[in-house]
């Protein structure tokens, strides 16, 4: 089966056309083939499937082989793919997702997909629907205890989980060790993202990301468009933002509720995938 290797600001990514149903396992293949010694190497799968009703369908495993409704930079690497690949023939198009249906407008240079807009919807502070365990209305600057020190978050649900922290330095350890664990906290029944976030000024800050299902990542994009809308929601940052990432840059704006990332999608490679 061939496949393309494409990373979003570093979140890299295996894409597959299975719209004719080939493969059985996608927990296994993503397993398998995200493998970084093992495998091709990457932090997720994305898969290219059929849609009833919409331009095409996008399913996302992440690394360790769980499978996750949504994926920000993966989904504008699936954009760049289908395009590039004929599969879709429009540069706006509509992608059917597990968290609903996700708007692409493909920024076309030369030919080629250069970048990629996507209205990733509203986020929805519904403890109940994140899910959050807790009795509060809305799970936004609270306080929880992470091994015997308490730090403040909040969280929203933007097609996947997301917990936002503040802080006044990004520091990688500090990443490495409370991501996991607010990650597995006992509030999360089903875990969450974690985005440490760093507010430079009105228009700029800095995001790094301990994700569900593959741990630390260079770029998340449903992250940082959770870590923007809750910047500006908390009177923190405007509704345009530049956010930086260990792995590249992305632009996030938010109007009506709705926001809007836009970024990079870049090929890396193709090539065949044996024993599928
Ligand atoms: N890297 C992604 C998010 C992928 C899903 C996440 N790890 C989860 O399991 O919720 C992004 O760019 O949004």
């Amino acid at each position: 089966m061939k496949f393309w290797k494409l990373h979003g600001a570093g979140n890299d990514f295996i894409v597959i056309d299975d719209r004719e149903n080939k493969v059985n396992d996608y927990s296994y293949l993503a397993k398998k083939v995200c493998h970084r010694h093992f495998g091709v190497g990457a932090d997720g799968l994305l898969i290219i499937k059929k849609s009833d009703d919409y331009d095409c369908k996008m399913l996302y495993y992440n690394c360790d082989g769980s499978q996750a409704k949504m994926c920000g930079n993966g989904i504008r690497c699936f954009a760049k793919f289908a395009y590039e690949n004929n599969i879709v023939d429009k540069e706006n198009f509509d992608v059917e997702t597990l968290a609903g249906t996700q708007q692409i407008r493909l920024n076309i240079l030369n030919g080629m997909v250069d970048s990629v807009k996507v209205n990733i919807g509203k986020p929805n502070f519904n403890p109940k629907h994140i899910p959050v365990d807790t009795n509060k209305e809305k799970f936004i600057n609270e306080d929880i205890i992470v091994d015997n020190k308490k730090i403040n978050i909040s969280t929203v649900l933007l097609g996947v989980p997301h917990t936002v922290v503040f802080v006044d330095e990004i520091n990688k350890d500090q990443v490495l060790k409370y991501g996991e664990l607010i990650e597995k906290h006992n509030i999360f029944p089903q875990n969450t993202n974690v985005n440490f976030v760093k507010v430079i000024d009105e228009e700029n800050i800095v995001v790094s990301t301990w994700e569900r299902g593959c741990g630390y990542t260079l770029a998340c994009g449903t992250g940082i468009s959770a870590s923007a809308f809750i910047a500006n929601y908390l009177g923190k940052t405007s509704n345009k933002v530049n956010v930086v990432s260990e792995g590249g840059k992305l632009f996030i704006e938010i109007i009506d509720d709705i926001v809007y990332m836009q970024g990079p999608a870049v090929k890396i490679c193709e090539g065949i995938l044996e024993g599928i």
